[in-house]
């Protein structure tokens, strides 16, 4: 059997604050789907855990310093396009986050009756009704 993945695990970060907002952020300019706003994350790298892959990309994306203690699991979401993604979610309610865009890209924080109103990412849609019992 040949040892290549069949698909990409993509892991992304629902970070909530004391008023039950999401933090969101906008695809850059030149990467896939750009422009849409979707949960800050990326692609698991090989030999990565899913968590520890999340602690790099918002460190990287975002400069903040994810305590992995504060995350949980959540929903997953399953894309069946040209290139097969699972995105596995998780939630978080790490307090006194200061985001700063490190590629240039856009970030707000809004609740899920705001940001279902934005463009977002293919799955994010869903992940995001998934998430509206937990806003609270
Ligand atoms: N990070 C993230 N990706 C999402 C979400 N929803 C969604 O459909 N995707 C898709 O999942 C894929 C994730 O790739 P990515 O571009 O964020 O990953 P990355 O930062 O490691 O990519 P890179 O190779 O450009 O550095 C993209 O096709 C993206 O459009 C989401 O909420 N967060």
């Amino acid at each position: 059997m040949e040892d290549i993945p069949t698909f990409l695990t993509v892991v992304a970060l629902a970070l909530f604050d004391s008023e039950g907002r999401i933090l969101l952020q906008q695809r850059p300019a030149g990467k896939h789907h750009a422009g849409l706003w979707e949960f800050p994350g990326g692609k698991v790298e090989a030999g990565e855990f899913p968590r520890d892959a999340l602690v790099r990309e918002i460190e990287e994306e975002l400069a903040i310093a994810l305590d992995p203690q504060t995350l949980s699991p959540c929903h997953f979401a399953e894309d069946y396009g040209h290139t097969p993604i699972v995105l596995l979610l998780y939630t978080s309610r790490q307090a006194g986050v200061r985001p700063r865009g490190m590629d240039g890209q856009a970030w707000r924080w809004s609740l899920p009756a705001e940001a279902a109103a934005l463009p977002l990412a293919p799955m994010d849609r869903a992940l995001l009704n998934l998430l509206s019992d937990k806003a609270a």
